[in-house]
């Protein structure tokens, strides 16, 4: 039993106070979480320093001792607070841990598993589920105008607040929405009409490259690792796209010796798992935890260097603007060169928003073609039909292909299960005919919307791509192409989308019309969809392995 004196029980009761009053502070002026962190460790240091002062036998234990009630003081005031019919959430039903601290987001969110934790929330609780002290997970086809689309769309939410703060402006992350709009426009100068019209000679090269690639990298067998050479292809392109070839990065040519798609990968997730806890990412940007995040950040910082100092170098040059020339240029509007922080940033984001979902989207649409025998027939035909000598694939005709788009989406919509936070204002909101307090963080969780059966019908788990087709899978069928949102929609919408979905098309058909392809003998193919994680990046702990066969007419 510890046996502690008067004076040291007068010292935890005060403890215990200052534990009450931190929170009625902390509840109306949060403060970020490093900030917090050094002053509770200066606190510790100087109660310490004070008791050696006043001769306190065991001033360190007796510190460790009050700041240990202090902490269980200000934890207790806070989970009761969030836990009590006094929260403006308690009327939003949800599993208790998760209301007491958005701790237990974080680490659902980490493993990688959480739309399907989301969904049976959704199936137990209905519609609105509280998934955190102030976070609600919201499943209904009427909730996306409100959050992400209307004229008064709500604000990226603080998952959103740039690690570190660093002082940028940069699409993706929280800004005004002044300083968000300008620079999304500069984004769509060149990712749009004449702009983007400018990529599709880079992406049908760089296409025929991954087709070489794969016949390179084929075993003794014919099986080749897709997930790497999609990988591969997609960074390639997207170095292209952003840099215009000044960032040496050859992946298809050189392999991936520093690990940056991992790193890539890592650090989108580190700011997913991170960003549902804001003071969590506070500290763990001074730590190790985000070292995936400064990599990618100073690797993307020296990218926009080299591709700034080659700007003034006349010598070198790839035909096309890049984006990068777009953002060097001078922004518009007010005549002023966008400052090297904000492009650094920007490039980070280009670089991972762009080439990890493509190549991931592109996996899926494989694995889902070779796993249905029948739409990949399907396809292969229509693209015979389209294309009878293996001509150049140009864009007006890939997009007279309906059936071609129709796979794409089919395999967005079971693949993309993003989780896009909002922050409701401070005068509330309305969503879906439920008042929602001010300040809640609100998500669509976009997995259940997109299978679920209200919106697609009973299969709405399956691979259909007919269901996109006029007639779809039949007059009863429902098609809710509001609930289909694999870009997001409305303000913050994906810049990327008309890219994208060129290069995927190009990709596909490239893939299907110079290759017969098969799952090798005694693949699991259950149990590559079993060993997906997705924490925003999507990680496939079973690579997509196909057995590939060059077809006589594309040689
Ligand atoms: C299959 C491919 C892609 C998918 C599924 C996809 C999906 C998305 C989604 C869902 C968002 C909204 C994110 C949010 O609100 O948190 C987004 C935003 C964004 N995407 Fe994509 N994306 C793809 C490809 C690309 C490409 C190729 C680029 C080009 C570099 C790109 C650039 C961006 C940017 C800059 C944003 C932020 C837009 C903003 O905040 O206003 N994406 N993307």
């Amino acid at each position: 039993m510890i046996v502690i004196s008067q004076e040291e029980s007068r010292l935890c009761g005060f403890s215990v106070v200052t534990g009450i009053v931190s929170w009625i502070i902390l509840n109306r002026n949060p403060i970020r979480g490093d900030r917090a962190a050094c002053i509770v460790i200066a606190a510790f240091l100087t109660t310490y320093c004070a008791l050696v002062y006043r001769d306190f036998q065991d001033a360190l234990k007796l510190s460790t001792l009050l700041f240990t009630v202090y902490t269980c003081s200000l934890a207790t005031t806070v989970v009761t607070y969030r836990l009590s019919p006094l929260h403006p959430l308690s009327s939003f039903s949800g599993p208790k841990f998760w209301s007491a601290s958005s701790i237990y987001l974080a680490v659902v969110s980490a493993k990688g598993r959480r739309h399907h934790v989301l969904a049976d929330l959704h199936r137990r609780y209905g519609k609105f589920v509280r998934i955190g002290p102030n976070h609600l997970s919201i499943s209904s086809p009427h909730a996306g105008h409100v959050i992400y689309t209307g004229a008064n769309a709500l604000s990226k939410g603080p998952t959103y607040t740039m690690p570190g703060h660093i002082d940028a402006v940069a699409l993706f992350f929280k800004v005004p929405k002044e300083a968000h709009s300008n620079r999304k426009r500069i984004w769509a100068q060149a990712l749009t009409g004449n702009g983007l019209s400018q990529f599709y000679g880079v992406i049908e090269k760089r296409t025929h490259e991954l087709v070489s690639y794969i016949q390179r990298r084929q075993d003794k067998d014919g099986v080749v690792d897709f997930t790497e050479c999609l990988d591969h292809w997609s960074y390639d392109l997207m170095g292209d796209m952003v840099f215009g070839g000044y960032n040496e990065l050859e992946l298809m040519k050189n392999g991936d010796p520093d690990r940056l798609i991992e790193g890539g990968r890592m650090a989108t997730a580190a700011a997913e798992i991170f960003g549902q806890a804001p003071w969590l990412m506070d500290i763990a940007w001074h730590l190790p935890a985000s070292k995936h995040i400064h990599e990618l950040r100073h690797l993307a910082a020296r990218m926009m260097r080299r591709r700034i100092a080659a700007a003034s170098n006349e010598k070198v040059g790839m035909g096309f603007r890049d984006l990068s020339s777009y953002l060097i240029s001078e922004e518009p509007g007010n005549g002023r060169a966008i400052p090297a922080r904000d492009l650094e940033i920007d490039a980070a984001i280009a670089i991972v928003a762009g080439s990890d979902p493509i190549a991931i989207a592109m996996i899926f649409i494989i694995y889902f073609l070779l796993r249905h025998p029948k739409c990949y027939a399907k396809l292969q035909s229509d693209l015979d039909q389209a294309f009878p000598d293996q001509e150049q694939l140009t864009k007006n005709k890939l997009t007279t292909l309906p059936y071609l788009t129709a796979v794409i989406d089919e395999g967005l919509r079971l693949t993309t299960p993003f989780f896009l936070q909002r922050e409701v204002p401070v005068s509330g909101a309305v969503i879906d005919g439920v008042a929602v307090p001010g300040g809640t963080i609100v998500a669509v969780d976009s997995h259940s919307q997109q299978l679920s059966e209200e919106n697609f019908g009973p299969d709405a788990d399956a691979f259909h791509p007919e269901r996109w087709l006029p007639g779809g899978l039949g007059t009863d069928a429902p098609l809710n192409r509001q609930a289909f949102t694999p870009f997001s929609t409305g303000r913050y919408a994906c810049s990327g989308k008309m890219f994208a979905m060129h290069v995927m098309r190009m990709a596909v058909a490239r893939l299907i019309m110079s290759f017969d392809m098969a799952f090798p003998e005694n693949y699991d193919q259950d149990a590559f969809l079993g060993r997906v994680r997705v924490v925003r990046a999507t990680f496939l702990d079973q690579p997509l392995l196909v057995k590939v066969q060059l077809k006589a007419a594309a040689k």
